[in-house]
């Protein structure tokens, strides 16, 4: 099944982490990383940098891939491969995205927040977040793979850290 190519990014500094409340669209009203669709003709990385930049405002040249997240919906044949990067530097100043971005086509609507580490809202973000973050924040690489039912519960999954992806 040809999967649909998605990106996360995750720009952290060594105690806080960078999210965006998601105001319209899939996942509204959750916290998340930066990130969307793969266009075509550009690499998951360039679509990783591009959806960073027009959903926060900010840019980052060092953003480096640590895990790989496919989620499957029962009753739905397409699987989304998320590709996850983070970064510890960024350049610009963030800002939130509004109905503005649509000149880049895509709905973006996400409000910035920086938050502690010791304080990610987790209750208020993807249920599979509670499992692959604690691997993100001590630095960790990670493959996991999730099938929900709906949007919040999650049947069946697995997960590993790895050396590499
Ligand atoms: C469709 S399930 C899903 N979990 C997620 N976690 C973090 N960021 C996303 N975009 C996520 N999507």
């Amino acid at each position: 099944m040809l999967n649909k190519l998605l990106t996360l990014v995750l720009v952290r500094e060594p105690s806080r982490v960078l999210l965006g409340l998601k105001k319209k669209g899939f996942g509204e009203g959750k916290w998340n990383g930066f990130g969307g669709k793969v266009e075509p003709g550009e690499t998951i990385l360039e679509g990783a940098k591009r959806e960073l930049l027009e959903e926060s405002g900010v840019v980052s040249n060092s953003l480096e891939e640590i895990g790989l997240l496919k989620f499957e919906f029962v009753g739905d044949p397409q699987i989304l491969e998320v590709h996850v990067f983070t970064s510890n530097t960024f350049e610009g100043e963030i800002k939130e995205s509004d109905g503005s971005t649509r000149i880049f086509l895509h709905f973006a609507e996400m409000r910035p927040q920086w938050f502690y580490t010791d304080k990610i809202p987790l209750h208020q973000m993807w249920a599979d977040d509670k499992y692959w973050f604690p691997m993100f924040l001590k630095g960790s690489k990670f493959k996991g793979y999730f099938l929900f039912e709906g949007h919040e519960k999650i049947v069946k999954y697995q997960l590993d850290e790895v050396e590499k992806l």
